[in-house]
């Protein structure tokens, strides 16, 4: 029998997310059409033995995540709860305070998973290498070039039996080119070393404590346990950690920008995993052409961004795009490739959008042209309109690459990136918005390119 733990953080968390954060829980942002750790729970469903998934967070538990909660245990016949931290506990502090929970039934192995990575996730074949050999620790780590190693956990193993030597979270200088995938699978046994951590962070906390204070009393910060730095690093080389090496898809979500990375690589991955949920040619329906196809007629660059010089009586779809059932799409429109539509959307004629997310009830009128942007839930783009963003996907020359999730300013100045509007936003006709970050619930009355409006 198996769990799994998912680590959702809390408010204070996800502040690079901001303002997308404002409206749901950043667990709960659509990525390629659905919540982002829908993606968590569909993969840890399918390992077979999975009895139980656990998130662990120090969100309220409020009514968006209640809603996702009660739909996904349905969806996928598992109980699925929420377990909350009174404070923040850390990446480890709520895998010990919780720890009843997480071993009631017995379970042979747990997985623990961090909510904000994108992956393939190959639990099953983590299981098999457990299994074929149980340690307590075992980790998922891939490779990144030598500068972006500096934002992960570094790995250094040894090659032959994969046994992790050496762990640095997020050095500042090169260690490995090795990284921690945030994707791990414990046996029971590794709440031992937990223990550990909490009592001695607890005989610390009274030593600091003022002479006279009551030395029984739980001591606050003892509960917070840092997995990174508190157990794996201290762990390291005593043959207790093991690192499984991948190279499927992996991506952090820290920022919007790399939502929209990582949405492409889930809507790549639906053409195996879930072929239904991306858009498709029907005779009466949209027509569908490969971007990558050369030989095939594309259309112009007017038929592609504005649609409206070649009336066409179907949907033209280039590359991969989910459109929720309840959107509406005009047929003239042109869409991706990597496009997710949510719920209520509605996407007028002769709309052009690629490489873009719009949620839940926005408004795309006619003519309109997206590109490399989130439009928030509910906000309305006038005709003519144009909204564009600055792509800042990993270097595509370089296999080792990852998204750079860093500060959104440099020298003061706002650096060219995806365009974001927040929720209920009204753009105007005939507008420009490049590389800017709309907050909820502004009208705006002209163009303005690379600024936040505030
Ligand atoms: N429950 C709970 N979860 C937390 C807490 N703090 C962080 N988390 C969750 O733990 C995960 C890791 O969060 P961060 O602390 O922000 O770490 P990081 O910068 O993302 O780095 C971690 O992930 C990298 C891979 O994405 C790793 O490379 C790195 O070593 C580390 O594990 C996220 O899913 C976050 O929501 C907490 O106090 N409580």
């Amino acid at each position: 029998m198996l769990k799994a733990v998912i680590l959702i953080g809390g408010p204070q968390k996800g502040t690079r997310f901001r303002p997308l954060s404002f409206e749901v829980p950043k667990p709960l942002f659509p990525v390629a059409g659905v919540p982002m750790i829908q993606h968590h729970i569909e993969a840890c469903a399918q390992v077979p033995g999975m009895q139980e998934i656990l998130l662990i967070g120090f969100y309220q538990p409020d009514e968006p995540l209640t809603r996702f909660l009660e739909a996904a245990q349905q969806e996928f016949n598992l109980p699925i709860r929420y377990l909350q931290e009174f404070a923040p506990l850390g990446t480890g502090g709520g895998l010990y305070h919780f720890r009843d929970q997480i071993l009631a039934g017995g379970p042979e192995a747990f997985f623990v998973l961090n909510a904000d990575v994108c992956s393939d996730f190959p639990l099953s074949t983590m299981l098999d290498v457990h299994r074929h050999q149980p340690h307590p620790f075992l980790l998922l780590g891939t490779t990144a070039n030598r500068t972006q190693s500096l934002n992960y956990g570094c790995i250094v193993e040894n090659p032959q039996t994969h046994e992790v030597l050496h762990y640095v979270e997020k050095p500042s200088t090169f260690v490995s080119d090795i990284i921690n995938c945030g994707i791990y699978l414990f046996s029971p046994e590794a709440l031992k070393p937990l223990r550990d951590v909490f009592q001695r962070n607890q005989q610390d906390g009274q030593l600091c404590l003022p002479l006279g204070e009551d030395s029984s009393v739980l001591w606050p910060g003892a509960g917070t346990i840092r997995l990174e730095q508190d157990v794996f690093s201290a762990l390291a080389g005593q043959g207790q950690i093991y690192v499984h090496l991948t190279d499927g898809i992996w991506s952090q979500i820290k920022s919007a920008g790399s939502a929209l990375y990582a949405s492409r690589l889930y809507l790549s991955q639906y053409q195996l995993t879930h072929p239904e949920r991306l858009a498709k040619h029907t005779p009466e329906g949209p027509r569908i052409r490969d971007p990558d196809v050369k030989s095939q007629s594309l259309p112009s660059l007017n038929q592609m961004w504005f649609g409206v010089f070649a009336p066409r009586s179907s949907l033209l779809l280039l590359g991969n795009v989910y459109i929720h059932p309840t959107a509406k799409v005009a047929p003239s429109a042109v869409l991706g490739p990597n496009v997710s539509i949510g719920e209520g959307v509605t996407i007028g004629e002769g709309v052009r959008l690629r490489e873009s997310i719009v949620l839940h009830g926005a408004t795309l009128q006619e003519h309109t042209c997206v590109l490399h942007s989130i439009v928030g839930w509910g906000s309305t783009v006038g005709r003519w309109a144009r909204v564009e963003g600055t792509p800042s996907d990993p270097n595509p020359n370089d296999p080792r690459a990852h998204m750079d999730s860093e500060s959104l300013f440099k020298d003061g100045k706002l650096l060219p990136a995806i365009t974001i509007l927040g929720c209920r936003v009204r753009i105007p006709a005939e507008v420009l918005i490049l590389n800017s970050i709309v907050l909820p619930h502004k009208e705006l009355s002209r163009s303005f390119t690379n600024q936040i409006i505030l």
